[in-house]
């Protein structure tokens, strides 16, 4: 889209399609409590783009504060430890059944390579139609994360993690998404990974991730 020196075209970059996509997305047909929390937390995230763009009145914040408080008040008595968790744990949803990060939608896996898709929407603004620069590493560890514990590895944590952002990541629309492992010795595994819009690389990452001795948290 751009030759070397050329600025990208920012009005292409910036505009708001409109879309957002990967909500209401049970994509890997779970089970009827997989698809029920899928829901839930599609509406929470809509809930949190829909918040970032607003501008609401004081009586209105008011009462959305009060309509939270109470549910967050119906949640308290069914804390449980963390093994029995859903939040963030169900692998058979496209999003984990999380909103923490943006849902990367893998269409392609293997065991040494992952590509698909991400969109950031306006909860993942930084400034001026830019995704917020901590909220790209948080997709790079996903998918990296991902492919270092695919194929039945040993679980694997994140050592090193470095970002370099190339040009911006822009807000409300769909991009690409790949990762491939690089190199592997011993417990050590070495993955990269990039995100583009279209032909712009928006950035690229390195990830080393070392395979868990039994019994290390
Ligand atoms: C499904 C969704 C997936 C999401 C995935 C998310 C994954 C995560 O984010 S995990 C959370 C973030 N990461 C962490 O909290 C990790 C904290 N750190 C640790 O637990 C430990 O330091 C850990 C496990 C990485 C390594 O510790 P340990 O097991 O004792 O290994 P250690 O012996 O120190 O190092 C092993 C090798 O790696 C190398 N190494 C370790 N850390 C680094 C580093 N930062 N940079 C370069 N090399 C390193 C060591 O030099 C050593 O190399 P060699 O074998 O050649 O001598």
């Amino acid at each position: 889209m751009t030759s070397a020196g050329e600025q990208p075209d920012r009005t292409v970059l910036l505009t708001d399609t409109g879309e957002r996509p990967w909500r209401s997305a049970n994509l890997y047909g779970g089970d009827e409590y997989s698809a029920a929390y899928d829901e839930l937390t599609n509406a929470l995230g809509d809930f949190l783009d829909r918040l970032a763009e607003a501008r609401p009145e004081t009586e209105l914040i008011a009462s959305m504060t009060e309509s939270l408080s109470e549910l967050a008040r119906g949640l308290d008595p069914l804390a449980v430890a963390e093994r029995d968790r859903v939040f963030g744990r169900r692998t058979d949803l496209v999003s984990r059944g999380q909103t923490m990060s943006p849902t990367v939608d893998l269409a392609e896996v293997d065991d040494r390579s992952a590509s698909g898709t991400v969109y950031f929407g306006p909860y993942f603004l930084g400034g001026n139609g830019a995704v917020h620069g901590g909220a790209i590493p948080l997709v790079f560890d996903e998918i990296l994360g991902r492919l270092a514990n695919a194929s039945g590895r040993p679980p694997q944590r994140t050592a090193y993690l470095n970002t370099d952002f190339r040009s911006i990541t822009p807000v409300n629309r769909t991009l690409t998404i790949r990762a491939w492992l690089v190199s592997e010795d011993g417990r050590k595994r070495v993955l990269r990974a990039t995100i583009h819009d279209q032909d712009i690389l928006c950035a690229e990452a390195e990830g080393l991730f070392i395979a868990l001795r039994p019994g290390q948290p």
